[in-house]
């Protein structure tokens, strides 16, 4: 588990991270969003214990990050932004050292580090110098050092920065299989990422939470939700004939592709009446689709618009 208690850092006059507060259970996959500069990155080096709050607390399984912070370290599994140190050494040599560091012993230590190479694909590029990996590779060299203990606990900064689609989905598909039994906090700025990973979310900007939900929860508050569209290629389809449905809100067309979209009033459902009006002018419409709602429209709303500056939990 992960908690926060009003965790707070300031540089001089800017302060990072605001007061955070937030629980993350095992299996929960927290994404942390947040636009840049948004403070994610100040918040995980708390919890990780690699930096002093000016007040608040940090606790990773029960242990203070900072009393206790060789129990905290052990149950964490962190992989921090950018590359993993001693770019000197070569993949094997780091790997080795953090088995040696984390306590893994003997053959159990070899055992973990050959499953930990072969989930992350890196064993063509044991022999080769950090430095001279390319940025993917670094990062799954990071993931394996974050993981090779098999701690309770993942923080992932930015987990798929830098990977192809390949590698990502790879990626991906490891922390969804390490989710089931652990507590995970990633930062992402990747939106498809919160789809494939994130069972929770919890946006910040300037340093504060302004939203925690579920991304479901975060879709609802989308004009798009509930909405339908379709494309409707010289059926002479008019804005009007849907705009008169009493359900309907409003009607729009992407001046681009021409698909059409219908939007809900609050609370109504338009997916039957409109596709029952399409039928009745027989109208040919393909890729009707409902909306679940566009959660890049929330997060803009919720971090450029007036929440953001007063920093309101919803
Ligand atoms: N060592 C430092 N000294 C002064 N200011 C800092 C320091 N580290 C971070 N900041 C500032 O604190 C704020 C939060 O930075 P942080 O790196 O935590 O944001 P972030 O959400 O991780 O951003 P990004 O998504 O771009 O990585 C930024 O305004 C940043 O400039």
């Amino acid at each position: 588990m992960i908690e926060t208690d009003k965790l707070t850092r300031c540089y001089g006059n800017l302060t990072a991270v605001d007061a955070l507060s937030i629980r993350v259970e095992p299996g929960q996959v927290l994404g942390l969003l947040g636009p840049n500069g948004a403070g994610k990155s100040t918040a995980m080096r708390m919890i990780a214990g690699f930096l002093v709050p000016t007040s608040g607390s940090a606790r990773v399984c029960g242990y203070d990050a900072m009393r206790e912070p060789l129990k905290a370290k052990r149950a964490l599994g962190y992989l921090p932004e950018g590359a993993p140190s001693y770019g000197e050494m070569t993949v094997r040599e780091f790997l080795q050292f953090i088995v040696r560091i984390r306590g893994l012993r003997g053959e159990a230590g070899y055992r973990r580090m050959d499953a930990v190479v072969q989930q992350l694909q890196l064993d063509e590029v044991l022999g080769l110098g950090i430095d001279t990996l390319s940025k993917g590779l670094r990062r799954r060299v990071g993931l394996a050092q974050a993981i090779l203990h098999d701690p309770p606990v993942l923080m992932l900064d930015e987990p798929t920065d830098g990977l192809d689609p390949n590698q990502k989905h790879a990626v991906r598909q490891l922390i969804d299989m390490m989710a089931r039994d652990r507590t995970i906090l990633i930062s992402t700025h990747l939106l498809e990422e919160v789809h494939a990973l994130c069972n929770r979310v919890v946006i910040i900007a300037r340093g504060k939470l302004l939203a925690d939900a579920t991304p479901a929860e975060l879709e609802a508050r989308s004009r798009y939700h509930g909405a339908v569209s379709f494309s409707a290629p010289g059926s002479g389809m008019s804005q009007e004939m849907l705009g008169r449905l009493p359900q309907v809100a409003g009607v729009e067309i992407d001046p681009l592709d021409g698909r059409i979209t219908v939007f809900p009033k609050p609370g109504a459902r338009i997916l039957e009446p409109v596709e029952r009006l399409l039928r009745e002018q027989g109208l040919e419409v393909s890729e009707i689709q409902l909306e679940r709602g566009r959660l890049d429209e929330v997060f803009r709303q919720i971090t450029s618009g007036d929440d953001a500056s007063r920093g309101v939990a919803a």
